[in-house]
């Protein structure tokens, strides 16, 4: 199950960031995939926005920190994976986030076996200054989850 969408600006990807963040709950599993620049970080935050993280909070991507954790109405962890080999990244015990709360992982090519069954993987595209192509693709439950969107409209 695949959906592809095109973002024409920065606030379009945070709407899409918004509209999968009313969706999520403490277990779910999110992967992203993009190049530098691609978008991640600005979806996370259209995400955070409606999972009601405190907007004075500011939203960066994980790259140095490894891990970011937001409190809103449910715990995020945004993780980035990058600079772990598969054995260091056995070590994060990421099990244990996913029973706390939702899991944004970055570079997700670096899990030797995939968290669980259930889960959605997005990957970001540069088409041109202002515009990405998202594509989103769901796996157990999220196959049917994600076809309710409307992933055209415009969100408010
Ligand atoms: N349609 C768009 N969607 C998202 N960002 C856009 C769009 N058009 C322009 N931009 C700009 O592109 C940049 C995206 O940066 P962002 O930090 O979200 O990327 P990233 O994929 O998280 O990169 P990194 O891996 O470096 O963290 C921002 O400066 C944003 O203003």
């Amino acid at each position: 199950m695949k959906i592809e969408t095109i973002s024409n600006s920065e606030e379009d990807t945070i709407n899409f960031g918004k509209k999968l963040g009313f969706l999520l709950k403490p277990g779910d599993l999110i992967l992203l995939y993009g190049d530098l620049g691609s978008g991640k970080t600005t979806f996370v935050k259209g995400l955070a926005e409606s999972l009601e993280v405190n907007q004075d909070f500011y939203i960066t991507s994980p790259s140095f920190s490894l891990i970011n954790v937001y409190e809103g109405k449910y715990t995020i962890y945004h993780v980035d994976l990058y600079r772990l080999d598969t054995l260091e990244v056995e070590d994060l015990g990421l099990w244990e986030y996913l029973n706390e709360g939702i899991v944004i992982i970055e570079w997700a090519d670096r899990l030797k076996t995939p968290l669980k069954d259930d889960y959605i993987e997005i990957f970001f595209e540069f088409l041109d200054y202002s515009k990405r192509k998202i594509t989103f693709v769901g796996y157990g439950e999220w196959q049917e989850l994600l076809k309710g969107l409307d992933w055209d409209e415009e969100s408010h």
